[in-house]
This record gives structure tokens, sequence and C-alpha cells, in this order.
């Protein structure tokens, strides 16, 4: 074994942050056996420098992150700042200085990943983020490496665990949903600015990343067709349960069937008990990726909180700080189908809409020919009348999804149509 250590520079040390420290320190041998030599915690970049940071050695803390990354002698920077500025320079300017990156951060990835993967390329060196999708669930390393002989034609799941953690609450125990955020904020899931999380922001930079390294092309968040939580309600969920269903936020990356494009999207969908997504609990993750050759495989496990991203970021240290001993690097960019992203319009979905209607003769007509004038055909429809007024509840068969929005128009100017009560995607039947 070598002994000279290898220097590792951790930028930020906070959920995560602090728990790479804590593993690097009590799992040092183990990881200097694994490696090969050992990993020394050489500066870490904090923000508040004056707090307690119980098992870091005082002098290797700084408020300076450029000058630690500029240092020179830093063979691995860990970025576990978030956001897209400093960390964005940060992380080129350790490129520059000599140093490989692991980095947790899917938001500055999914806006500007090819060009920090053209700055490490440019330099020599590695950039792994398996901390930046579905927490500690090995899924960027398998779809990089061990499905790059593979065709995937799809990517679905549940990759945000703190919206999960809400839409499990507020199901199995009725919790509200601010009660359920501020818990899971206590715990260590949310994002800085809970924002990203309850309105799909953060679910929508994971598909940008599983979809760009999945069907080998660049896609950027603003390519991924993006709703969130925020307006689902108990009702929708109380719906959800009548039909047997719960409702997930779901991101799903498709490749069209004649393998010209590729669609991204990120939003809630109602899917039935019976499916696995469906017991998905807390702030688990799940993730189908289906491929040519491999058919169906599951991802599950922790999707957030400190101790388990941090696994993944460990399990990236370990293969750069291999890399570096062996003076390699690891799998770069993959972009080379430049497939189109192709707008949600396209997307073939199902909806459940539910309306408030007046209770009189003709109206179930009504609404069926709205249907039929967008050639959408009706898979389900129940109603229940009270005192004049009615809710009707219908299910679609699978259509494009400008059609479906066009009938949720139209509906919306029937004199008959009191509201449109809910409207949910249906997947996984
Ligand atoms: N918490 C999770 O479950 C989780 C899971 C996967 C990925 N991530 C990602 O990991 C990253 C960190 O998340 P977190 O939950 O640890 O956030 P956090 O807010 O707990 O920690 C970030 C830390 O960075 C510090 N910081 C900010 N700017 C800095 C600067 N310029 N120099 C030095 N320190 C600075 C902050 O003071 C804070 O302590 C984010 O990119 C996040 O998206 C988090
Ligand atoms: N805020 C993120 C952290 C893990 O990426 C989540 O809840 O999934
Ligand atoms: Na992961």
């Amino acid at each position: 074994m070598r002994t000279r250590p290898l220097k590792v520079a951790l930028l930020g040390c906070g959920v995560v942050g602090s728990e790479v420290a804590r593993i690097m320190t009590t799992h040092a041998d183990d990881l200097a056996a694994r490696i090969g030599a050992p990993v020394e915690l050489a500066g870490v970049a904090v923000r508040r420098p004056s707090k307690v940071r119980e098992g870091i050695d005082p002098a290797l803390i700084t408020t300076d992150a450029t000058a630690l990354v500029q240092r020179g002698d830093i063979d691995v920077v860990v970025e576990v700042i978030g956001g897209i500025e400093p960390a964005r320079t940060l992380i080129t300017t350790a490129f520059e200085n000599g140093a490989s990156v692991v980095s947790a951060n899917k938001a500055l990835l999914a806006e500007d990943g090819a060009a920090l993967h053209a700055a490490a390329e440019k330099y020599g060196r590695d950039l792994y983020y398996e901390a930046a999708v579905a927490g500690a669930i090995p899924l960027v390393r398998p779809l990089r490496e061990s499905l790059a002989g593979d065709k995937v034609n799809r990517v679905l799941g549940i990759v945000n665990g703190t919206t999960n953690f809400i839409l499990d609450k507020m199901d199995t125990s009725g919790a509200g949903y601010s009660e359920a955020l501020d818990e899971a904020t206590a715990l260590g899931y949310a994002e800085a600015d809970p924002t990203a999380d309850v309105e799909g922001f953060d679910a929508a930079a994971k598909a940008a990343i599983l979809a760009g390294i999945a069907f080998h092309t660049r896609v950027k968040i603003g390519d991924v067709h993006r709703e969130g939580i925020t307006e689902v309600t108990a009702a929708d969920i109380a719906s959800a349960r009548r039909m047997g269903c719960t409702v997930k936020l779901l991101a799903i990356c498709e490749r069209a069937a004649d393998g010209a494009s590729v669609t991204a999207r990120v939003h809630p969908a109602m899917i039935p008990l019976s499916h696995p997504l469906a017991s998905v609990r807390e702030a688990y993750n799940a993730v189908f990726v289906e491929a040519e050759a491999a058919g169906q495989l599951m991802f599950y496990g922790p999707g957030a909180g400190g101790s388990p991203t941090a696994s993944a970021v460990l399990g990236d240290l370990v293969a750069v700080c291999r890399n570096k001993l062996g003076e390699a690097t690891g799998p770069g960019e993959s972009a080379y189908t430049r497939l189109p992203v192709s707008p949600m319009g396209e997307v073939v979905t199902r909806y459940h809409i539910s309306l408030d209607v007046a209770d009189k003769p003709g109206v179930l007509a009504q609404v069926a020919t709205v249907f039929a004038e967008q050639g959408v055909s009706i898979d389900t429809v129940r109603q229940q009348g009270k005192d004049g007024e009615a809710s009707l509840v219908v299910v679609t068969h699978r259509a494009p999804d400008a059609a479906l929005s066009g009938i949720v128009e139209a509906l919306r100017k029937l004199d008959t149509v009191r509201g449109v009560a809910s409207i949910m995607r249906v997947e996984g039947e």
C-alpha cells in the first residue's frame, strides 16, 4: 500500500458533508485498504467557522473555499455545498488545479453538466455524482457503467425523498402538508430551499441527469416538464384511495417508439396500490429502468438524508481515488446520440379528471362529446349525485397529453360543468 495519503478537500459541512467527514474519519483504515493508499481530510470549507464540528480538527476548517481548491496538492474535491454558484466555479477551479471532483449537486449538474464534463475532460480529471440522484441507491454508476452495453428505453420512478415523505404522511396518517414538510426538513431530507422539492425542481434535475445518461444525450432541467405537489390536496389523495390507487411524484424519462426523440417529465400521478411504487414509503426512492436486453430492473433504497447520501459520496470517493492511483479516469459524458427532447404535449398519458357538474339529464352526454371531439376514449366514468349537483370522475385511455389538456379546457367552458375539481395523470396500469 502507498503510504503517501491522497488529499481530500471537503466543500460544505452541512447534513451531507458532516456525515462524509465522519465516515472518512471512522472508516479510515478500511477506506485505505480498499483504495490502496490512505485518504486524508486536508481541508474543510464552511460558511460558519465558529460552529462546533465533532470529530473534525479545527485546524482544517476554512471559510476560503477558493483558496482550498487552488492549493494544488488536493487530489479530490468533494462538493456538498449545493446551488449553482460558487459551486460551479469551485469545481472548475478544482479541475484546473489538479483535483478530481465528487459532487452531490443535481441542480448544478442538470443546469451545466455538459460544461463541467468538458472541463473534467480537458484537464484529465474525474467527475462523479452518484449522490446527486436517488441518494444512497446505486443508479448513476449502473447506468453509466453496468448498462453501457445495453439500450435503455425508459427510466421511471420516485426520485425525491421529501415529496414522497409528505405524500406518504398525508395518505397514511392524514398529516397536513406543512406539518409533513417540517418533519422532512428536520430529518435532513429537504433542500436548503424546500421549494426545490415541493415544486418538483429537484426531481426535474434528477430526471434530466437520468435521461442524459440513459439515452446518451444532453438533457437540461429546462427540458423537463415539471409539476410539483403543492396543488395535490387531501381530497385528491382520498379520491385516489377510493380508486384503489395512491398519489406519487414520479419522474419519467422515455425514448420515443421510433427512437428519434426522448421525453422527460416530473408530475404527481395516481398509481394502483398493487404497483411496487405504491409501497415506497417515507423518504425512500425507487426507480425502474427498462433496457432492451436486460428487461426491467428495479433500484430501491433511501433517497435522502445525511448518512445515506454520504454512502454514495464515499463510494465515488473510493472510485476516484482508485482511478488516481491507477493514473486513469472513469467514464466521462456520453452524449453522442444528440436526441431532441419532445414537448409534454407529445407524451402519451392517461388522465383522471374529477368534475363538479349539474345533476340533470344530458350532462353525461355533453361531457362524453368533449372527449369524443378530441379523439380520446374513456375508460371509466363514475357519477355521484346530491341535491341537484353531482361529481363525475372520468378516467381516460392513453392519449397525447395535448389532447387531454385540450379536453380539460373544453370541459371548463361547459355551462353544466361547475368546476374541474382535480386532474391527475394515471401511471402504472
Ligand atoms: N440532504 C440530502 O438528503 C441530500 C441528498 C442528496 C444530495 N444532496 C445534495 O447535497 C448538497 C448538500 O446538501 P445538504 O443537505 O448537506 O445541505 P446543507 O444546507 O445541510 O449543507 C450545505 C452546507 O454548505 C455550506 N456552504 C454554503 N456555501 C458555502 C461556501 N461558499 N463555502 C463553504 N460552505 C458553504 C452551508 O453553510 C451548509 O452548511 C446539495 O447539493 C444537495 O442537493 C443532499
Ligand atoms: N431533497 C432531496 C435530497 C436527495 O436528493 C430529496 O428530498 O430527495
Ligand atoms: Na444514487
